[in-house]
Order: structure tokens, then sequence, then C-alpha cells
């Protein structure tokens, strides 16, 4: 006999355990099922623990510059206190006791294990806690998403890190090889830089971050051969071996690269293979869960987070969750929107971004106008001297006189990115951000720089 419950919440992490939470506290009641840590990815593998290395790194970095600007410093990294900071502070030593309470003291039923849809509003979990639920409302699908390895041969016989290992790792590998040069390929290159390991970066598109402007690509590519590490762009994988002691990766130009550790980061993806979305008439093959404005894939079941491939952030798993929650309790408010949408790839320097590239904006057919300007430039990037890579690009509609994208590279260009992410979710005419006051000398003056050169400009479509 299947339990009737209101709402069934697959997946526990930033977005299931948001929906899962509100719900129970409106007085619904709640199953939330999780396979693994209530709290997913985030908190033990991915946000929190890297952006504690990244601090780590940081510190290291700013007391490296003090020679020259402030006197002199002695510095001796130790992996010590990061792994430990990582294992007491982020993750409990990857113990979820404090996020399964916060979920039970909100009204909610945890159930731990593997669910998968077995009908509309029908569930099945699999393991000791296991059973049948039948939602009165429905089910919400927030079972994240996991790591994509590509198939370059013998990849899949070596034991290679994911972010998992390299957020878990107790001391710094001697060397460290890392395939692909996104998100997580360049936050942790740098830090295990920065703390002794040698550090070679294969991308196999033209530029680190590639899904950003290449402006931004570049920059950090300066700045990370800069710091000594090997970066190796437009570079393809051909085979990975491993011998016991060194991993060895060949690339198609005929260079083989070794080292003591392989990370593969070269992207993540949902898996629906296993939710049983057959059996309410959706596609298990798909690569991501299509959702409407209102996160509804289908009726009575929703989906928020990276398993709707809107966006593999924390925030967008959160945003996706407020709306959900919205959707279920039937309370009034706007449809997805991810015109908008800010990324902060969490490098020295930062690179903040929102909205669309100039070159999404130009595969839309917009009016494209751009507008630069370099950090080292202003007053705030002169003053500030060791450390001041940076950039801003603005990106306008020219038809409409908006912007519609925006990168802040740059000593917190995460913080900058808040202006120009107002700006494009607002359409705040560019004439009007023209003639704003920016406060003197900060950071976020590049923008007013870049929109002087936007004006320069005439339409570049
Ligand atoms: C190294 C790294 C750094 C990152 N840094 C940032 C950052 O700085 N900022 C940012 O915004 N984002 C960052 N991200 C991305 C962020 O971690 C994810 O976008 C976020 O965790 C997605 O939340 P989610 O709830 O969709 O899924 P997840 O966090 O993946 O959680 C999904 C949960 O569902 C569970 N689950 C899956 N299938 C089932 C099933 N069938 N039954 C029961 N449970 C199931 C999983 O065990 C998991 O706990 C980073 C990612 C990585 C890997
Ligand atoms: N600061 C943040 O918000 C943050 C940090 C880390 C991760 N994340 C999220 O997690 C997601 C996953 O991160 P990621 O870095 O794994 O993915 P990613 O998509 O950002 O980058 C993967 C990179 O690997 C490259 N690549 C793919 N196959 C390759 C191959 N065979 N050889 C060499 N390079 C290859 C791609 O061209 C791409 O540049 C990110 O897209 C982001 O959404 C966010």
């Amino acid at each position: 006999m299947a339990e009737q419950v209101d709402v069934v919440v697959i997946g526990m992490g930033p977005g299931g355990e948001h929906v899962a939470g509100r719900l129970a506290e409106s007085g619904l009641s709640v199953v939330g099922v999780e396979a693994e840590l209530v709290g997913g990815e985030c908190p033990y593998w991915a946000c929190i623990p890297s952006k504690m290395m990244i601090r780590a790194g940081n510190l290291l970095a700013e007391a490296r510059r003090v020679p020259g600007m402030a006197g002199t410093a002695q510095v001796a990294a130790d992996w010590a206190p990061v792994a430990a900071r990582i294992r007491d502070e982020a993750t409990d030593d990857w113990n979820d006791q404090v996020a399964a309470d916060r979920f039970t003291g909100k009204g909610g039923v945890l159930v731990r294990g593997r669910g998968r849809l077995a009908g509309p509003g029908r569930v099945e979990v699999d393991g000791p806690e296991g059973g049948s639920f039948e939602a009165r409302i429905g089910v919400v699908l927030a079972t994240g998403s996991r790591p994509q390895i590509p198939p370059v041969p013998g990849l899949a016989d070596v034991p290679y890190w994911t972010n998992r290992d390299a957020i878990a790792a107790k001391e710094p590998p001697a060397s460290l090889l890392v395939l692909g040069g996104g998100a997580i390929g360049v936050e942790l290159s740098q830090v295990y830089a920065r703390f002794g390991t040698r550090v070679t970066v294969v991308e196999a598109m033209d530029a680190l971050v590639p899904a950003e402007e290449p402006e931004a690509g570049e920059l950090l590519a300066q700045v990370l051969a800069g710091e000594g590490l090997t970066l190796r762009t437009g570079a393809r994988a051909t085979a990975v071996r491993h011998d016991g002691e060194t991993f060895t990766v060949a690339l198609e130009n005929g260079e083989e690269l070794t080292a003591d550790q392989l990370l593969v980061a070269t992207g993540r993806k949902a898996d629906l293979s296993a939710l049983g979305l057959e059996t309410v008439g959706l596609d298990p093959s798909a690569r991501s869960l299509r959702t409407d404005g209102r996160m509804l894939a289908a009726p009575g079941l929703w989906g928020v987070g990276d398993v709707t491939g809107h966006g593999a952030f924390t925030h967008v798993a959160m945003y996706e969750a407020e709306i959900a929650i919205r959707s279920v309790l039937g309370d009034p408010g706007p449809d997805a929107d991810y015109r908008a949408l800010p990324r902060v790839t969490f490098t020295d320097p930062e690179i903040g971004a929102v909205g669309l590239t100039e070159r999404q904006a130009r595969e839309k057919g917009l009016r494209v106008r751009t507008g630069c300007s370099r950090v080292p430039e202003s007053a705030r990037g002169w003053i500030h001297k060791a450390g001041n890579e940076g950039l801003v690009k603005l990106v306008e509609d020219s038809g409409r006189g908006v912007l519609v994208g925006a990168t802040a590279m740059g000593p917190a260009g995460g913080e900058v990115l808040y202006g120009l992410a107002v700006a494009v979710q607002a359409e705040v005419p560019v004439e009007t951000l023209r003639h704003m006051i920016f406060a003197y000398p900060t950071f976020h003056r590049g923008v007013e720089d870049a929109l002087k050169d936007l004006w320069s400009h005439t339409d570049q479509a």
C-alpha cells in the first residue's frame, strides 16, 4: 500500500531541500527522498568547500604581493588547515545530520534511499528505509547533476579525480593534470597551484572558460600562466593511461603530459535515465528535464535545479525552488526568467558575468554594441597595483538601448557584477546608466569607463 502524502521531493540538494522545507513549514505533509547527503553537492563537494580552498589560496596570493608594496612577508603554504576546515566547518566530515534535523524540524519526513517515479504522483524508494508514496499534490524532481566523463580512450580505466576527490584531498599532489578549463577546472587549478602543485590545464576549446567572453578567458590565461600553470587550449586528449603512479594524457598533436593526479572537470549533466520518467510520458533519454515558467514538467510534476538544465548553479536551484514553491501552493508571482542569469567564476581575478555574451547576442540577431574598460587603467585599479588584472565588458542591444549582458572581471568582480545584473534585469536604459554618479575610486567605476567606450562606438551589428 502506498503511503499518502501531499508532496514528495526527490533529491535534497539546495533546490530540493528548499522546496521540501518551505512546503513542510507551510503545513503540507512532505516526504524528502535523498540517496546520499541532505544538502546535495554544494555544501559537501562543491560551492562551499571549494570557496574555502579559494579563500586560502587568495590569502597566500595576497601575502605574496606584500613585497614592493608593504614590506616583506614570508609565506609557507600548508594544506592542513584547509583540509581541516573542510572537514570541521563545511562538511562535518561529510555527515548530514544537521541538515537532516533542519528538515525534520520543519515537519518534513526524510526517507533515505533512491527514488523513482512509478506513474503520475507515485514514487518508489529503494533502500532499507524505502517504500511507496502517493502524492496528492505532486512530485518535485531535484536530482541535480553529476560529472560528465568524456569518452577519451583509457580514461574510464584509470583512477581519475572528480570534484569530490579534489575537495576531499588531505594534501595537494605534487603535480596535477586538469581536463577541462571551465569553472571547476580553473578555480581548482589556481588553488592547487598556489599551494605548490605543478598544474597543467587541458581545455578542448580555444580559450579558458569558453562559455564566457573571450576577453575574460584570454586575461585569465595570462594570469594563470604568470602564476606558473601550464595551459593547453584547443587541445584534445586522445588517450589516457596510468602506470600505478603517474597519469599520462596524450594530446592530438602528439604531446604527452604527465602528472601524479588527473582531475576530470569536463562539465556536468543531469541523469534522467533512472528516474522513471517514462511512467509519466516523459523522455528518460533527454539531456535535461524541460520545465515551463512555473517549473512544471508535466501535470503534478515539478523540476528544480541542475536537472532542468537552466544553469548548474546553486542560485538557479534556489530561484527555481522559490517558483516551484509558489506554484505548488498556488501563490501568485512571476514566471521563471533567465535573462539576467548571473555567473561568478571565483578565480583571482573573479569573473562575474550576467546575461548574454557578445556572441550570444549576435547569434540572437540583435543589433549589438559593446564597450570595454580595463581595471589597471582605472584609478582604483592603478592604486591596487599587484593583482589588479581585470576588465569590464558591456553588451548593448542598441536597437532598444539596454544592456543584455555584461562581464565584470577583477578584484571583487563578482560584487561589481551586482549593479550590472540589476541593469540587465530591469532593462535600465543605457542613457540613464551613462548619467549616473559612480563613487570614486571604486572598482565599479570601470562600468562608467566601459559605458563611455560603448558610446564612442557606432553600432557594430
Ligand atoms: C566543484 C564545484 C563548485 C561549484 N561552485 C559553485 C558556486 O560557487 N556557485 C554556484 O552557484 N554553484 C556552484 N556549483 C554548482 C552547484 O553545486 C550546483 O548547481 C547545485 O549543487 C545544484 O543543486 P541541486 O539541488 O540542483 O542538485 P545537487 O546539489 O546535485 O543535489 C541533488 C541531490 O539529489 C540526490 N539524488 C539524485 N538522484 C536521486 C534519486 N533518484 N533519489 C534520491 N536522491 C537523489 C543527490 O544525492 C543529491 O544530494 C559548483 C559545482 C561544483 C561541482
Ligand atoms: N563558481 C561557480 O559558480 C561554479 C564553480 C564550479 C562549477 N560550477 C558549475 O558546475 C558546472 C560544471 O563545471 P565544469 O567546470 O565541469 O563544466 P564547464 O562546462 O564549466 O566546463 C567544462 C570545460 O571542459 C571542456 N571540455 C569538455 N570536454 C573536454 C575534453 N574532452 N577535453 C578537454 N576539455 C574538455 C569544455 O570545453 C569546457 O570548457 C559549471 O558549468 C557551473 O555551472 C559553478
